[in-house]
């Protein structure tokens, strides 16, 4: 699915932030992504999605090498990966359904109420198809964002500390959801320095867990 090899990247030339990682995201499963805050979770996830290009080794995304990629094949890549972003952005001036389903109407394509519907159903905003999201609460407006992240039926979903400001109730409904999309035969990756969430996770689904230490990628003992 998505293939690190021997990858490295810095965000100031010479200095590396993240080294010779190497990982294959396994489809179908749940995986999540560990670290410290500065490891480098975020970066390695903008890594995944071709926001940005490893300084050494290679990325390849679907069978493709990101760096041979033009405009077109990013696109196309970026239709198959759905983001959780940890700060997500809506148009304020939009309703929540809109906003939801702006990657189909920015695509060209024509909405399915139905489907917009039951995707608001299923995150639990049915009551808030209408409200502006300023008026939404932080676990509403996640959900929101995992409901546009998943509008265009990704293969994999990444998220980015998609629980990071909210309660525990409102973190664990929210894994629900995610858990539900991995059931349902999604890929799922989500960063996060939250360790009782991962072990909260585990009792409930088969995941593995990847941790960022010492700028390289290692995977977690079986305690997590
Ligand atoms: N655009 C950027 N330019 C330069 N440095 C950056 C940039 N983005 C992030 N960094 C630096 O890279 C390091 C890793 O940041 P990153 O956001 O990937 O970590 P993280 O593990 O996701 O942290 P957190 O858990 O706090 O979100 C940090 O030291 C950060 O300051």
């Amino acid at each position: 699915m998505i293939e690190l090899q021997d990858a490295g990247f810095g965000y100031h030339e010479g200095a590396e932030l993240l080294s010779n990682m190497t990982l294959s995201l396994q489809k179908g499963m749940f995986h999540f992504l560990t670290g410290p805050s500065g490891a480098g979770k975020t970066t390695l996830l903008r890594l995944l999605y071709a926001d940005l290009l490893p300084t050494s080794g290679r990325v390849i995304a679907f069978g493709q090498d990101l760096r041979g990629l033009g405009r077109d094949d990013i696109a196309g890549l970026r239709r198959r990966v759905g983001v959780v972003h940890q700060d997500t952005q809506f148009l304020d001036h939009l309703p929540v359904a809109e906003n939801v389903a702006l990657p189909l109407t920015v695509s060209g394509h024509a909405v399915d109420m139905t489907a917009l519907r039951d995707l608001l159903g299923w995150v639990q905003l049915g009551p808030q198809a209408r409200a502006l999201p300023p008026s939404l609460s932080g676990g509403e407006r996640q959900r929101a964002a995992l409901a546009r992240a998943v509008i265009l039926s990704p293969d994999l979903v990444l998220a980015d500390e998609p629980t990071g400001n909210l309660d525990w109730d409102m973190s664990m409904r929210l894994m629900q959801l995610l858990i539900e999309l991995n059931k349902s035969g999604k890929t799922v990756l989500v960063a996060t320095h939250d360790l009782n969430l991962i072990r909260a996770a585990k009792a409930q689904v088969a995941a593995r867990v990847l941790r960022i230490a010492n700028g390289g990628l290692q995977l977690a003992g079986a305690d997590l």
